[in-house]
């Protein structure tokens, strides 16, 4: 082992010894034999662009002028199709709450990893690195709580030992001030596509108790090339991330990934595939990861807006590319598919063409 995998603390999950099992497993190139893993893992590393992601002022939907609150409502529609994601400055959501949950965040993630693993927060939300990864590229070098809305205050959150009184307040306050800004940009969206737009996300099957907050720490990686989470696509409507000012986050963009620089004023919001589906891929769920660091570690919260599992994922408008799910059937789909294969399909599967075989 390196000397540099010092780092790691015993609070730390064991993310070093994953490492070094499939690195001294190493990796078959496809065609060409042997291949040392971490020489793979960067091999397939493209080259990450710096460009601005497009910034929106919420302040803009209230103007008093309605062709200002049409531009911003167009500016949003236009990187939620471009892009699939953009950062929202003027959300409300106060910046010493986020600083509070930061600084909880960490509290919370210092503690031994028997603890985290054994109590959760809420039964089953703890969950780290990626223990059935066969290869690095499917090693996630973070640890996170991934904790239903309905959960924090509820009586299911009865450990103790985590589930401080002022976590809980922190998070239910996030978690409020979020779900404002996820209501309003979605409400926005959906009304940019000629629906209503006051009725969505609810109209959806979206509500208080239906969505969810994660709360993730990327450790102090010690391996050059390493993803703190692997790419991927949200499983819901919408998410908004508070990220931290270490940075790491990086998003596809016109086949390059591109890094999504800390803006200590905005949220980053992204479409989720349910988004893409409803909108007839008007919008685009698009694959984002985060690179791990070696100096620095990182927190962000996100907030997932999704339905109830029994909510059937129709279009605006018709026809559809898609048959009619629901959100349960679709993450049902979503853990058989990486349980069986190390990897996430979503929407293809739902095709009503499909070119999956
Ligand atoms: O930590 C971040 O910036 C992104 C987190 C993320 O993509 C997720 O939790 O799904
Ligand atoms: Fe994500």
């Amino acid at each position: 082992m390196p000397a540099s995998a010092e780092v790691a603390t015993t609070n730390d999950p064991p993310l070093v010894d994953s490492y070094c099992a499939l690195l001294l497993g190493g990796e078959l190139g496809s065609s060409s034999g042997f291949v040392p893993a971490a020489q793979a893992l960067s091999a397939e590393s493209l080259t990450v662009l710096q460009r601005d992601l497009p910034t929106i002022d919420l302040k803009r939907l209230t103007s008093g002028d309605p062709r200002e609150r049409d531009v911003c409502a167009d500016a949003m529609a236009s990187a939620a199709s471009e892009w699939g994601f953009f950062q929202v400055t003027n959300h409300g959501v106060g910046r010493e709450l986020l600083e509070e949950m930061r600084r909880e965040q960490a509290v919370l993630f210092h503690q031994p990893f028997d603890t985290k693993e054994k109590a959760g927060l809420v039964d089953g939300s703890y969950r780290w690195g990626n223990p059935t990864a066969t290869s690095l590229r499917q090693l996630s070098w973070s640890e996170a709580f991934h904790v239903p809305l309905a959960s924090i205050c509820g009586e299911d959150c009865v450990h103790a030992q985590l589930s401080s009184l002022s976590l809980r307040g922190v998070m239910q306050e996030v978690a409020d001030a979020m779900s404002r800004v996820a209501d309003t940009v979605a409400g926005t969206l959906a009304k940019n596509l000629g629906h209503a737009g006051s009725a969505f996300p609810a109209a959806a099957g979206c509500d208080g108790t239906t969505c969810f907050l994660r709360l993730n720490r990327y450790p102090l990686c010690p391996f050059a090339d390493t993803l703190g989470m692997v790419p991927h696509t949200d499983s819901d409507f919408l998410t908004i991330v508070c990220q931290d000012q270490v940075g790491g986050l990086e998003i596809m963009n016109d086949s390059h990934w591109v890094a999504v620089k800390p803006h200590p004023d905005a949220l980053v919001v992204n479409v989720g595939d349910l988004f893409q589906a409803w909108s007839n891929n008007r919008y685009k769920s698009v694959e984002h990861k985060v690179v791990a660091n070696s100096k620095a570690e990182r927190f962000s919260v996100a907030y997932f807006l999704c339905p109830s599992h029994d909510s059937l994922i129709g279009t605006y408008g018709k026809p559809s590319p898609y048959r009619p799910f629901t959100f349960g059937e679709y993450r049902r789909k979503v853990q058989d598919d990486v349980r069986q294969t190390g990897k996430k399909i979503g929407l293809p599967n739902f095709l009503k063409c499909s070119t999956i075989s």
